[in-house]
């Protein structure tokens, strides 16, 4: 896999510090993303993960460095990269009162974006939302329905840059694979993904490329082979012994 290589990076963290009360969080942290690409920022408890996504949806303010998404630093262009970004969080803040299709048209009239019927349901059938839960409301949904809605709704905002935080953590394995199969299919059709997890077997399975983050810091970074997967393995040791070291 050379994705990387040759494409524009959309999500970049360039010599990335952040403090949080006074404490060195994030410590010089850099690595790529490019357009089409899966990148998974692995690591253990307190690795740093949370504090990464966090700065670059804007909540935190690097001490130095920067993050940078689509050529412009978070923190001086946030309603331009705003509007490029989806951010799934572990649990998905969306409405559990109201029906997917509720949900869905009601945060697009909030970003100011019509859509027909017809085209939400287009975007249900490619997150394979079924037609006869679109209808019910949220509260009575799995984890992996919920997702599925979260992500109708980032592509019916044509947002091309995905955050993912923990997104298979509570899911079933079949719902793990759907997951997963959706996340490659987003990439496929050009998005653009950062996710952050702890799981190794599903980063490796999902992820054109892993950095392996310990205290803050990248120690280091994995690339699938050309039409292949990371090795478990190899990240599975390397994440057990920067833990322990
Ligand atoms: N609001 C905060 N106040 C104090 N310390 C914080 C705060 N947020 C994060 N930290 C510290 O920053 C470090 C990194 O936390 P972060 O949540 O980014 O890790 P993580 O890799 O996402 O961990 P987890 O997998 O447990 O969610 C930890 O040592 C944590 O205690």
């Amino acid at each position: 896999m050379t994705k990387n290589n040759n494409s524009k990076a959309l999500i970049e963290a360039r010599d990335l510090c952040v403090d949080i009360k006074d404490a060195t969080i994030l410590k010089n942290l850099n690595f790529k993303v490019a357009a089409g690409e899966i990148y998974a920022l692995l690591g253990g408890n307190g690795a740093g993960k949370s504090t990464t996504l966090k700065t670059f949806l804007g909540f935190n303010k690097p001490v130095s460095g920067n993050a940078v998404i689509d050529g412009q630093e978070v923190t001086s262009a946030l309603d331009s990269v705003r509007s490029k970004t989806a951010y799934l969080p572990e649990s998905a803040t969306l409405y559990p009162h109201l029906t997917a299709r509720e949900n869905v048209s009601y945060f697009l009239s909030l970003a100011d974006i019509k859509k027909t019927d017809a085209e939400i349901d287009t975007a249900f059938e490619k997150v394979a939302l079924q037609a006869n839960a679109r209808e019910r409301q949220l509260q009575t949904y799995s984890k992996g329905m919920r997702q599925k809605t979260a992500i109708a709704l980032a592509l019916l905002r044509e947002a091309p840059i995905f955050f993912l935080d923990e997104p298979t953590s509570g899911l079933d394995p079949v719902a793990i694979d759907e997951f997963n199969q959706l996340v490659s299919d987003l990439a496929a059709n050009g998005a653009t993904i950062l996710m952050v997890t702890h799981d190794v077997y599903g980063a490796c399975q999902v992820a054109d490329r892993i950095g392996l983050l310990r205290d803050g810091e990248l120690v280091g970074e994995y690339e699938a082979p050309e039409g292949g997967r990371i090795d478990t393995e190899q990240v599975h040791i390397a994440f057990a012994q920067r833990q322990t070291a």
